[in-house]
């Protein structure tokens, strides 16, 4: 069985990265035969996917200050909003004013999530200086979130493809579901394969892997990422965006890295979940990754005190404390 084989491999690797780890040679590049990158780039997704999910309006004027602390404490990539029935995601609708009310520090990119023409075109009226399509490896929860077949999504994304490359704008993928759907259970990493492949081929810079009820094990990570590779997929262009229902991110992390991906996509606090996926919670803290990968010696640019004070900043207006192990550990300490 190719799967109990990828299963074995999985395991067999996990047992070289504990022996790696108990005799590390020097932070950064090489711990004992495991490679890790220098650097790895994050995409803050908490204003966007953190906050999708938020039952109460969140004024615009705070997605706004939260957005302008994650750029101050480092954060390069941030999605800020996104463009989509209001009917469907309340919380989104004031996209065009987070926008244009953002600081906009140098070097950062603010993105969108545009589901069609219409959301695209919204974007670009808005200043977007990216935009992110989104399908998904299921079925059942592409028709729960955007109401359409996962092929019905792919025509869909074509007409807004052609538009982002006349504007020059750069267009992120998406594929949810990657590890489990709410609704069908497992899903074939082939099936993964096959729809971020369809991003790659229609002009998608990047495909960005949603573990979106955080289902997934360091095992069906690697089991993922492999059967990726085996089809072709550039893991260069691979993105990891992983929920932490099950407390598995930041080993399903430690995998991704060891197999060569440097996209991180996490939220700050830990805020998050998915309207369409009954039961997730929240993204990956940004707060729990930089801690790590700032152990590992890996780069991320993030300055993890401005970072946890923003994550004091948001935790506040949302009247509850950070989800983030790291930013409540550090807490405890500052106090
Ligand atoms: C995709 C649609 C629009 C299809 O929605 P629909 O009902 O099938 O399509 P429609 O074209 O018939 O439009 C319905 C209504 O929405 C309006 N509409 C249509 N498009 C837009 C737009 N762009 N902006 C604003 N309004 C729009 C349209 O004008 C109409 O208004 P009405 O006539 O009823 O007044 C809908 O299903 C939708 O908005 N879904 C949103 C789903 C969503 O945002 N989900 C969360 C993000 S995905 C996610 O979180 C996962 C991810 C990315 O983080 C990765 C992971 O963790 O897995």
């Amino acid at each position: 069985m190719i799967g109990s084989h990828r299963c074995r491999r999985a395991f067999a690797s996990l047992s070289a990265t504990r022996a790696s780890i108990a005799s590390p040679t020097h932070r950064g590049l090489k711990c004992g035969a495991i490679r890790w990158p220098k650097s790895v780039s994050l995409v803050e997704v908490g204003p966007r996917d953190g906050l999708q999910n938020e039952l109460s309006t969140v004024p615009t004027e705070v997605k706004v200050e939260l957005i302008d602390r994650l750029a101050a404490a480092g954060c390069k990539a941030i999605e800020a909003a996104s463009f989509v029935s209001p009917k469907w995601v309340p919380q989104m609708a004031d996209g065009d004013q987070v926008l244009a009310n953002l600081g906009r520090a140098p070097g950062v990119k603010y993105a969108a999530l545009t589901p069609n023409l219409r959301g695209l075109e919204a974007a670009l009226e808005a200043g977007a200086d990216e935009v992110a399509v989104f399908a998904a490896a299921s079925e059942a929860f592409s028709s729960a979130n955007i109401n359409c077949s996962i092929v019905e999504s792919l025509e869909r994304f074509k007409p807004v493809m052609e538009k982002a490359k006349v504007a020059g704008l750069p267009v992120r993928g998406y594929v949810s579901c990657v590890l489990g759907c709410p609704y069908e259970g497992r899903v074939a990493p082939g099936a993964v394969a096959e729809v971020a492949t369809s991003l790659l081929d229609m002009g998608c810079y990047s495909v960005s892997l949603g573990d979106t009820i955080g289902a997934g094990t360091a095992g069906s990570t690697l089991v993922l990422l492999e059967t990726l590779r085996e089809a072709g997929v550039p893991l260069e262009k691979v993105a990891v965006h992983f929920h932490d229902t099950y407390g598995q991110a930041l080993a399903n992390i430690l995998v991704a890295l060891e197999e060569g991906i440097t996209v991180l996509d996490t939220s700050v606090s830990g805020l998050g979940g998915c309207p369409y996926a009954p039961g997730a919670s929240g993204n990956v803290a940004t707060e729990d990754v930089v801690y790590m990968l700032d152990g590992m010696g890996i780069n991320t640019g993030v300055d993890l005190d401005l970072l946890l004070d923003t994550s004091l900043y948001i935790s506040d207006k949302l009247g509850r404390p950070p989800q983030s192990r790291v930013a409540r550990a550090m807490l405890a300490k500052r106090s």
